[in-house]
């Protein structure tokens, strides 16, 4: 298992074949199969079914404040979600209410107008803008007739098909199993109504109440479950602390490219180092981070790391169980916040991913606000955008524009190596006249009798390792 986590989360070699198309189609030909992976949980047969059959749904969203446009912007992402997952959208509705309601999410009248359009477009799902209580979806469910999944399920299900480290399977299938634990009853009444009565099936004639020994049995696995993943888990984290301790002790500088979902911020990684990282016009394509090692203009060394895409409502059994990837991003030296210009709402997005980075504590990381696919953006919105972000730098990552000044201003925020020092390195010390190249600024070299004289400007780590070689220091 470490293997294939080793091979899949850190490929540090900036020449690294691109994988990005066999990615993707591996990825299509596992669409809808891949997932929940219960193989040891194979009586949870109502989690598969209901995970299996997203096909023609309609969406429904409960407008609770801000305006309209906000409303319809939620349930476009929503839509676009549902595709991701690999459903076609086929209607959605949206009712203005002052808070949904306690019972069935959407009012009475609105479930009536619901159950119309599902009838006329032969929809099989109803998918709602929200996180629904256990109570909610079985009501709406009876009510409709036909399954119904909120948008923490429907976000699951897209992070249980993308995922592809062991680290990144074991992330989902918690989050996932968390999710179910409190909802087994309701899944499993409507599944045994829909179903034919799978759900209770393994109930003893008459005997047991229908499906409650198959319920504890459940739960008992999924508990279980749960407990295995989480030691798993633990012990990946003590090997990515590993390296990250080795990444720290070399004190190359790390930079962290965040954003919402879709942003750029795989393509502005392969624009920046010529990685071929996975790049698609869907949600969640990256859910691994990679890391790629560049150079500012000076030589020195620092690397850049492909992150998780944020969403508005974020699940938190995600941000819960994908802590330990994120606080890649809070360790590192400076966050490329990166925003989509072209979206809608920008400032929406930007405001859910500062959410995110506080709850995992990487607000006090510097940031450096870049805002992508400028190709895109008319000339008003430009104007918009550059009065939101002043201090923000343009790009697209398409075109190239802006990519030479962005690589300058992350060069710009690295932490500066402040010691300037002249050393006299022994000709056998190969090793630290290339250390000096890397990671510190050389100044000036000249050749001696008893070695090479360097002039240059280091951290305090590298002056450390150099204190024996020093002449001169400042
Ligand atoms: N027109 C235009 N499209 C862009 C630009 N940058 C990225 N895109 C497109 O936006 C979509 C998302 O790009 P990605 O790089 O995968 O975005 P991401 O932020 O890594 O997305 P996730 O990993 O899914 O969170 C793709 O279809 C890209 O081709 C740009 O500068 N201009
Ligand atoms: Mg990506």
């Amino acid at each position: 298992m470490h293997e294939q986590y080793e091979n899949t989360r850190e490929d540090l070699t900036s020449d690294a074949p691109s994988t990005g198309e066999l990615d993707l189609e591996a990825r299509q030909a596992l669409r809808r199969v891949s997932g929940l992976a219960l193989t040891e949980l194979e009586d949870v047969t109502d989690a598969e079914y209901r995970r299996l059959r997203l096909e023609r749904v309609v969406l429904v969203g409960v407008w609770t404040e801000g305006t309209i446009e906000d409303a319809e912007n939620s349930l476009d992402e929503l839509a676009q979600l549902a595709e991701t997952a690999g459903s076609e959208v086929v209607d959605g509705l949206i009712q203005r209410r002052s808070k949904p309601d306690a019972g069935t999410f959407i009012g009475s009248g609105k479930v009536k107008e619901l159950k119309d359009a599902i009838e006329a477009l032969g929809a099989d799902t109803v998918i709602a803008d929200g996180e629904l209580t256990p109570g909610q979806l079985i009501a709406l469910e009876k009510a409709v007739n036909v399954k119904v999944i909120d948008r923490t399920a429907l976000i699951l299900d897209i992070f249980a098909q993308h995922a592809k480290s062991a680290e990144g399977k074991a992330q989902v299938e918690l989050a996932q199993l968390q999710y179910l634990l409190p909802r087994l009853r309701g899944w499993g009444e409507a599944m045994s109504r829909q179903a034919g009565g799978r759900a209770g099936s393994n109930g003893g004639v008459g005997l047991r109440g229908p499906g409650e020994t198959k319920l504890e049995t459940d739960r008992r696995r999924i508990r279980a479950k749960v407990a295995k993943l989480r030691r798993e888990l633990a012990k990946l984290t003590v090997t990515r602390e590993t390296k990250r301790d080795s990444r720290t002790r070399n004190r190359v500088p790390g930079v962290a490219i965040a954003g919402y979902t879709n942003a750029g911020k795989s393509s502005l990684l392969n624009a920046l180092t010529g990685a071929g990282i996975l790049v698609q016009d869907a949600l969640f394509a990256t859910l691994d981070t990679s890391t790629r090692r560049s150079r500012t203009s000076e030589g020195r060394e620092y690397t850049v790391t492909d992150t998780v895409g944020f969403v508005r409502h974020l699940p938190h059994q995600l941000v819960e169980a994908f802590r330990s990837t994120l606080e890649e991003v809070a360790e590192s030296d400076l966050i490329v916040h990166v925003i989509d210009g072209s979206h809608p709402d920008p400032l929406g997005q930007a405001e859910a991913v500062r959410e995110v980075l506080a709850e995992v504590g990487a607000e006090e990381i510097p940031e450096l606000v870049v805002v992508n696919k400028l190709d895109l953006v008319d000339p008003d919105t430009l104007l918009q955008l550059r009065s939101d972000w002043p201090d923000a730098v343009f790009v697209s990552a398409h075109t190239g524009e802006g990519i030479d000044k962005l690589r300058d201003a992350i060069e710009g925020a690295l932490p500066q190596p402040d010691t300037t020092l002249t050393v006299c390195i022994p000709y056998v010390r190969g090793d630290l006249v290339s250390r000096l190249r890397s990671r510190g600024e050389v100044l000036t070299t000249e050749h001696r009798g008893d070695g090479t004289v360097i002039t240059a400007r280091v951290d305090d780590a590298l002056a450390g390792e150099l204190r024996a070689f020093v002449l001169e220091k400042d």
